[in-house]
């Protein structure tokens, strides 16, 4: 059987989003039906994925899944899948052995963010700028977070490809006169400057940091929270300005990526920093960076660029995934695990 036509795997499908700090659970009945979510729980709170596996889902229900698709923040090599960021290790044997399930999928995060964004209700998306409606044609997705996960999403031959790629350690420069004043103050690593330097949790303290140390104050905020929430209120300079350069920052990224996967379809910034500071990616600096790419603006000023708001979108997307995995361009070898009969 060729990639192309996936075997469907069978229902109840459990669905996990794990995370570095979170694990999130939900079942999918069927086809057709919603899933049933279970509360979002911490990955530090259970010793072994397989536990909460147990307590949380199969302890709260009657349901007895026989397949699993887990979204991991990892690389995907091997019977044993360790987490980065966290103690627990993703065995689909032993899941299969023990805990009675037939069939085992695991995917990388980014790439389950990305089948997200292929068909995103609107009230689960917020629009930035006025470019309109997402097309039907390739998407991007963005996601400040932890990190800075990226992930390309191709639409041809009627199927969506989700393209989970290291985009967010790309390199970035200084390019306004500012920059050029705030940059000597950035560390680099091994001498660079990366997009994930900048656009994370992290990143936010390194850019306020870096705006202090340009003119000659003392940081006071060394919490990314912190940064926005001053930044956001307007009632501290360095912090405002972070957040404008921020989402300047982003702005930029998010073009330079729309311009490789040609994203005609709309670029979507999801992770968990985007939802938290949607009136700075509202203001003009975004979209300005975003269409600011000569001699494309005019190409860049049609593409839609959106917030992902949904609360659970890599589990969303995953159940659109189990759904109807025809509609699916996702690569299984190497990656999907079933009982032996
Ligand atoms: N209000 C906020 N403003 C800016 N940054 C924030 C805010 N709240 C949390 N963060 C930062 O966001 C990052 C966490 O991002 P996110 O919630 O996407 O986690 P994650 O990487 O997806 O992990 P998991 O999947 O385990 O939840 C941390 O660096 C945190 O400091």
């Amino acid at each position: 059987m060729s990639d192309a036509h996936i075997q469907a795997m069978p229902f109840p499908i459990l669905i996990g989003d794990i995370g570095g700090t979170n694990a999130r659970f939900s079942i999918l009945a069927d086809e057709h039906g919603e899933p049933h979510e279970f509360p979002t729980v911490q990955t530090a709170e259970f010793p072994t994925i397989d536990d909460a596996i147990r307590q949380v889902v199969l302890d709260g229900t009657a349901v007895r899944p026989r397949s699993a698709i887990l979204a991991v923040a990892g690389p995907i090599d091997g019977d044993e899948i360790d987490l980065t960021n966290c103690d627990w290790v993703v065995r689909p044997k032993t899941m299969i052995s023990e805990l009675g399930f037939e069939d085992v999928l695991v995917v990388n995060d980014f790439e389950a963010q990305a089948l997200a964004i292929s068909g995103l209700p609107e009230q689960y998306r917020e629009s930035l700028g006025t470019a309109g409606e997402p097309h039907v044609a390739s998407r991007v997705v963005l996601g400040p977070g932890t990190g800075l996960g990226v992930a390309g999403l191709l639409h041809a031959r009627e199927a969506w490809f989700p393209v989970p790629g290291e985009g967010g350690h790309v390199d970035v420069g200084p390019r306004s006169e500012r920059d050029f004043e705030i940059f000597p103050h950035l560390e680099p690593i091994e001498g660079r400057i990366s997009a994930e330097q900048l656009l994370c949790g992290r990143g936010l303290v390194n850019i306020y940091r870096a705006i202090c140390l340009a003119d000659g104050i003392e940081p006071a905020l060394s919490i990314p929270a912190d940064v926005t929430a001053h930044g956001l209120k307007g009632e501290n300079l360095q912090a405002a300005e972070t957040l404008s350069l921020f989402v300047t920052y982003l702005g930029r990224l998010a073009g330079d990526m729309a311009l490789i996967f040609m994203a005609r379809g709309g670029v979507y910034l999801a992770g968990g920093i985007s939802q938290k500071i949607i009136p700075a990616l509202k203001g003009p600096e975004f979209r300005a960076g975003f269409e600011d790419k000569a001699p494309h603006t005019e190409l860049m000023k049609t593409i839609p660029t959106f917030v992902v708001t949904h609360p659970q979108a890599a589990l969303a997307g995953l159940a659109s995934f189990a759904r109807k995995p025809s509609a699916y361009g996702i690569s299984t070898e190497g990656r999907r695990w079933r009982l032996e009969r």
